[in-house]
Order: structure tokens, then sequence, then C-alpha cells
């Protein structure tokens, strides 16, 4: 096996991915930047919510917000609904797994707030229920997919904005993911301080 080949491979492959994502994905990432933007304008909060990676990026996109990404500016409401172990293990025991983000969303939402929903295929069914529930809750939803955008690109309502990348690959698909996340965090920053370039 050659291993240099190999990993050739992997950033030719990644490469192009991200080359076909831009020319599909920039629109609606400014369109996503916007949202959230006048999100956390109005006082809103950012949920953020995905499994496995997706979890791991729900959580580094809500650092960002909170902490800093690139600019100095003030903290930013965001929430990974990813990390308490206490209140995920109490919903997938009492409930059902597929509750685990669902019910927080039903907590802590509020009309004008923003789901993140993180989801290589599309089609995790706990995703699926918080994209449910935002929706009661006069929420909107950026869903980030891959592999055509499953289930979630047909559930997402008018006003969501979806950021599919054009991929079937989940480990491409999280890359560029992590390259969405952070233009969402640097086309926010820009905006709420008003940089021009
Ligand atoms: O990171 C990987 C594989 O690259 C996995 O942990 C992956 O995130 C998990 O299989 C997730 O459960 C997949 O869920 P989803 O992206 O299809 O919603
Ligand atoms: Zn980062």
């Amino acid at each position: 096996m050659d291993l240099i080949q190999r990993i050739s491979r992997q950033f030719e492959d990644s490469i192009r991915v991200k080359q076909d994502a831009l020319e599909l994905m920039a629109a609606p990432l400014a369109g996503a930047i916007e949202v959230m933007t006048a999100c956390l304008l109005g006082n809103g909060k950012i949920l953020a919510c995905g499994n496995g990676g997706s979890a791991a990026d729900a959580q580094h996109f809500a650092a960002e917000l909170l902490n800093r990404f690139e600019m100095e500016r003030p903290p930013l409401a965001a929430i990974a609904l990813t990390t308490d172990t206490s209140t995920l293990t109490s919903i997938a025991n009492d409930y059902d797994f597929a509750q685990v983000f669902s019910k927080q969303v039903a907590a802590l939402g509020q009309p004008g707030d923003v789901l993140l929903a993180i989801s290589t295929s599309g089609n995790s069914p706990n995703v699926m229920a918080a994209i449910e529930v935002a929706h009661e809750r006069e929420m909107r939803v950026v869903a980030l997919t891959g592999k055509g955008g499953g289930k979630i690109g047909e559930q997402l309502a008018d006003g969501d904005i979806h950021l599919c990348v054009p991929a079937d690959r989940t480990a491409r698909i999280q890359e560029v993911h992590l390259l969405a996340l952070h233009c969402l965090c640097d086309g926010i920053d820009c905006s709420l301080l008003g940089v021009e370039e």
C-alpha cells in the first residue's frame, strides 16, 4: 500500500468537493449569515445539534460564537444541545434517543431563535425531531446536510436555509461542514462589526 498516494487522493478529493460546494453553497451561506445575524441582533439565540462528528461541529460552532472566532467582539448567544450528559442520558433512558434534542428545543427555543441542524445523511431521527419542534416554536432552521439532503431536505419550511454539500462520503461532507461553519462565524462577525472586506 502506498500511503502517500492514499493521502494525496484524500486531499485531492477534499479539494474537489470544496470547489464543487463553493458554487452551490455560497448563496445559501450568505442567506444563513443574514438569518443568524438578525436573530442575534434581535436578542435571539442559536441552538445547535448533530450526532457524532456533527455533535463536535455543533459544539465547535457554539464555542466560537460564545467565546470568539477571529475578531474581538462581545460574546454571542449559542448553545450546543450535545453537551449535557445528564440531560442526554435521561431523555434517552426515559423516552427515546430520538427526543434528546427536541425536548431541549421545546424547553429553550423561543420564536426568533435559530436551530442549526447538522446531519451528513439528512436522515437522523433526533435531528429531524428537533427541526419539527423548532418549527412549532416559530424558529428558523439552518440545516447542514449532504447526500442530497435526505429527509431533512424535504422537511425544511419556507424561511429555512438548506446548506447541502454535494458529496456522498461522510468524511468529505464533514470537512465542508466545518468550512461552512467558519464561513458563518466570519460572516456574522463582519456583519455585526460592519467590516467591509
Ligand atoms: O464522524 C463520523 C463518521 O465520519 C461519525 O461519527 C458520524 O458523525 C456518525 O456516524 C453520525 O451518527 C452520523 O449521523 P448523520 O451525520 O448521518 O446525522
Ligand atoms: Zn473553528
